[in-house]
C-alpha cells in the first residue's frame, strides 16, 4: 500500500481554513471540492491510458486518452458526497457508484445502508472518496467490498487521516500495491471518542448539518 500526503501550500492553506470551527458550511463545501481537485491530480497519475490518432488544424498526431473501462469514482455517503463534484470536474468521463456507510459513534461498528455499484468491477480502477480516515473501519470495509467485486485497484482520496487508521489499512494491505492512499494531511492521533485530533470535527455534519 502506498501512502501519499500531498505537500503543497495550496493544500495546507485550504486544510487550515477547513479545520477552523468558525468556517461556515458553504465555505467548507467549496474548500472540500477545491481540495479534492488538487488531490485528484496526484491520485489519478496512474490512470490507464490508450493512444489514438487525431488531427489538429495543422497535422495528424497521436493523442492520449483514458482507456476503457473508465475509472469508477465511489463517494462514501454522506461526507464523501461533498467530494464528488471536485472529482468529476477533473475526470468528467468517470462513472460514479455509491456506498452509504455510517459509523456508530458509540460502538464504532460500521453499517452499510446503501450500495449502488456495478455488479462486476473486473478491470476497474476505483477511486474512493471519504474526507476522514479515523479508525479505518469504514475504508477497510469499503476496500474489501470493492476487491470482492473484482476491482483492479483502489485509490482512497481522504482529506485528513489519523495514524491509527493508516496503520490499520497498512496491516491489512501493507504488501498490496493495488491499494493507494492520497491525503491532504496526516494528523496526530484519535481522541477517546475516536475523533481525529486536531482534525476538523464531524465532516458530514460540517458539510450537511447534524445527522441526528
Ligand atoms: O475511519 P472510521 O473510524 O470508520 O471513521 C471515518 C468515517 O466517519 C465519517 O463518516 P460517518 O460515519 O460520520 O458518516 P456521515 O458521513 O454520514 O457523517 C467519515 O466520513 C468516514 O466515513
Ligand atoms: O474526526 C472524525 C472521525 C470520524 N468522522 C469524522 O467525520 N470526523
Ligand atoms: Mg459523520
Amino acid at each position: 500500500m502506498r501512502v501519499q500526503v500531498v505537500d503543497h501550500p495550496l493544500v495546507s492553506h485550504k486544510v487550515s481554513v477547513l479545520r477552523d470551527k468558525n468556517t461556515p458550511s458553504p465555505v467548507f463545501r467549496q474548500l472540500t471540492e477545491e481540495l479534492v481537485t488538487l488531490l485528484a491530480y496526484e491520485a489519478t497519475r496512474e490512470v490507464r491510458t490508450v493512444e489514438a490518432e487525431l488531427e489538429t488544424p495543422v497535422s495528424k498526431t497521436v493523442g492520449t486518452y483514458f482507456a476503457k473501462p473508465t475509472p469508477l469514482v465511489v463517494p462514501i455517503l454522506r461526507a464523501g458526497l461533498g467530494m464528488l463534484e471536485g472529482m468529476t470536474r477533473l475526470v468528467p468521463t468517470a462513472e460514479v457508484g455509491f456506498l452509504g456507510m455510517a459509523r456508530n459513534e458509540e460502538t464504532l461498528d460500521i453499517i452499510t445502508y446503501a450500495e449502488r455499484l456495478p455488479g462486476d468491477l473486473t478491470g476497474r480502477q476505483v477511486f474512493v472518496l471519504d474526507p476522514m480516515l479515523a479508525t479505518g473501519g469504514t475504508l477497510s470495509q469499503a476496500i474489501k467490498f470493492l476487491f470482492e467485486r473484482g476491482a483492479d485497484s483502489v485509490t482512497c482520496i481522504c482529506l485528513i487521516a489519523a495514524p491509527e487508521g493508516i496503520a490499520r489499512l497498512e496491516s491489512e494491505h501493507g504488501d498490496d500495491d493495488r491499494v493507494h492512499l492520497v491525503l491532504a494531511a496526516r494528523d496526530e492521533r484519535l481522541n477517546e471518542k475516536s475523533y481525529i485530533v486536531p482534525g476538523l470535527g464531524d465532516a458530514g455534519d460540517r458539510l450537511y448539518g447534524l445527522a441526528h
